[in-house]
């Protein structure tokens, strides 16, 4: 029976190297999705299952420690180095440019973030080893595989985009890869919090980069929400699926062709012993151009008819700007 969502489910057994034909029409049904919607699941990414739950079995023993030893692993003052542990209510969504700001919102949200090995500009901030065994390992091998996961669908996006499918490798090599890995946790509210006003799980927004390819468990809890058509829509947890979106620079990229959607996870609405909850784990995969390159209109969506919406952005600049602020305070 199929999945009743508003989102497209895209499968991709078929995208290998002997079906040229496959791949154009994958391709093609990305493109759409990403027209209109902005968001797909897709069924059939190489993400093997027993990593994408040995993934959630380390983030929820990380997690549950105490908070005096997730900080030995902290998430710097800056924005714009974004690695390590950020408590409750540190990142602040609501900060970035565009967002609303009037009132203060509390995140209640807590995030361990990982970035390639051997950066030097934004490296790595571990826990000690024997806080949680194979914690690192662990996340790296994920990180490596949700990369070659995201070059694949971009190799079909590249090619519903009507490019050659390795256009968007050489702006996101390996050696210099900016991609960012989240593991995300939602605790309960506590109704105290909750009665104050203002609680959110994550505030409206959209992403930044070029793709985020968001984990679930396929029981897990849900709660995302995606604007279409203006209305908030709800997004279930579709089993074996990764859901995937695009962010604003590939929306600028695109000439807006491709549309970078709002999305947001509310508190859910339903009490729990004294709590609103319930509890939620999700790791997002935020691909971002490597720094230095300069992003420009791509040459299938601009002609005569189409003006170019947007100068050439530096990428990483772009980016930096608009997460620097989220470690400010109000
Ligand atoms: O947890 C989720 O479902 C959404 C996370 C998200 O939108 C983000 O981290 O940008
Ligand atoms: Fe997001």
């Amino acid at each position: 029976m199929p999945f009743d969502t508003a989102i497209p489910i895209i499968n991709f057994a078929a995208f290998t190297a002997d079906k040229e034909q496959d791949r154009r029409n994958i391709g093609s049904d990305l493109f759409n999705a990403f027209r209109t919607v902005g968001f797909c699941y897709i069924k059939n990414l190489p993400i093997p299952p027993a990593l994408i739950s040995q993934s959630f079995s380390l983030s929820r023993q990380f997690f549950s420690l105490p908070e005096s030893s997730k900080l030995l692993a902290p998430h710097p003052d800056s924005g714009t180095h974004q690695r390590g542990y950020s408590a409750v209510g540190r990142e602040k969504i609501s900060l970035y440019p565009g967002a609303k700001t009037d009132t203060p919102v509390f995140e209640c949200k807590e995030s361990f973030d990982i970035g390639r090995e051997g950066d030097s500009i934004q490296p790595n901030i571990w826990p000690p080893e024997d806080l949680v065994p194979g914690f690192r390992d662990g996340s790296m091998v994920l990180f490596k595989t949700m990369r070659a996961a995201a070059m694949m669908v971009m190799e079909s996006l590249a090619l519903g985009l009507g490019l050659e499918e390795g256009f968007f490798d050489d702006y996101h090599s390996s050696e210099q890869c900016c991609n960012q890995l989240r593991f995300l946790h939602y605790p309960d509210v506590p109704a105290e919090r909750l009665s104050a006003g203002n609680v959110e799980r994550i505030v409206e927004h959209t992403d930044k980069g070029t793709l985020t390819l968001l984990l679930q468990e396929d029981d897990g809890v849900a709660g995302l929400e995606v604007e279409i058509n203006g209305e908030w829509t709800q997004v279930p947890v579709v089993p074996g699926a990764v859901l995937v979106n695009i962010g604003d620079l590939l929306q600028m990229w695109s000439n807006d062709a491709l549309k970078s959607t709002r999305h947001r996870v509310p508190v859910p609405k339903q009490t729990v012993s004294g709590k609103w909850g319930t509890e939620r784990y999700s790791i997002p995969y935020f691909v971002a151009v490597d720094r230095g390159k300069i992003v420009e209109c791509l040459k299938t969506c601009h002609g005569t008819e189409r003006p170019k919406k947007y100068e050439a952005v530096d990428a990483w600049d772009y980016i930096d700007s608009v997460m620097s602020k989220a470690y400010d305070e109000y």
